[in-house]
């Protein structure tokens, strides 16, 4: 569903590659993880493939669909969670919604019916007609999350989905992202909670320097890393333990 080849990325005046010739293929319906330190390019591969970013040089499709050629139908297909709130603060939950909901031409009875279900399902409904800068990091990240699925779109980008919140907003988060996937869509998601992606993601990619280092799923990668005992074991061996600060 999702082809990447050669992909590789280096930002005006930027001294390195944050992406190197990667080859990727995603299929359909899987949650897919993209798993790598602090620096290792997932922001920047995720920004391509959403093309909010151009990549310098390399191609992808998304169910055979390009930007260049595809750009209004991709858009339609794709739903992207930003790492940054894309939310109005001083509107409500509700408001932003129906605001995000319009840019899909989405209106009336349909759109207010797909704004109330997703937020009951998120435990959101009783707070509808609060000010988003009332909320708590875990709520703004699961209206976030309506936001961008409003459309319903086949195919989901999310980057770091469940940093900064509760266990419990955590949990509320990726169930409803399993039933999204149960219903059809496929997922691909950055995060650094190595046990969430363990039980979460049907495949992963340990993505450093730029540069696909090892995917498949987690069990199998378990398996072939001789005394790893869950994936956070297999990514210390293969991205090492020393500190990435960048600044
Ligand atoms: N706009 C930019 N201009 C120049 N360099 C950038 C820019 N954005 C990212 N980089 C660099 O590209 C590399 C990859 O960054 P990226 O944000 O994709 O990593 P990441 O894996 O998402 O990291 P994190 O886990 O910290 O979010 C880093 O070295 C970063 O400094």
């Amino acid at each position: 569903m999702i082809k990447i080849e050669q992909i590789s990325k280096q930002y005006k005046g930027a001294e390195s590659f944050s992406l190197s010739k990667l080859d990727l293929n995603i299929k359909e319906r899987e949650i897919f993880g993209l798993l790598g330190p602090n620096g290792a390019g997932k922001t920047t591969l995720i920004s391509i493939l959403c093309s909010l970013i151009k990549p310098t040089s390399g191609t992808f499709s998304i169910n055979g669909l390009t930007y260049k050629k595809n750009r209004k139908t991709l858009k339609k297909q794709i739903g992207i969670v930003p790492q940054e709130y894309a939310l109005y603060p001083s509107l409500t939950a509700y408001e932003n919604l129906k605001y995000f909901g319009s840019m899909y031409d989405l209106h009336g009875k349909d759109l207010k019916t797909k704004i109330n279900d997703a937020l009951d399902h998120l435990g959101l409904l009783q707070f509808a007609n609060k000010k988003i800068d009332t909320f708590s990091g875990g709520m703004k990240r699961r209206v976030n999350l309506i936001a961008s699925i409003l459309h319903e779109p086949r195919v989901l980008f999310l980057d770091e989905p469940t940093v900064g919140v509760d266990v419990q907003s955590k949990n509320v988060i990726i169930e409803y992202l399993k039933q999204l996937n149960a219903q059809g869509t496929t997922i691909i998601y950055t995060s650094h909670h190595l046990n969430e992606a363990e039980s979460f993601c049907t495949r992963v990619a340990i993505v450093d320097h730029g540069k696909l280092i090892v995917e498949g799923q987690p069990k199998t990668l378990i398996a072939n890393n001789d005394g790893a005992h869950n994936l956070e074991d297999v990514f210390l061996s293969i991205t090492g333990k020393a500190l990435r600060d960048y600044a």
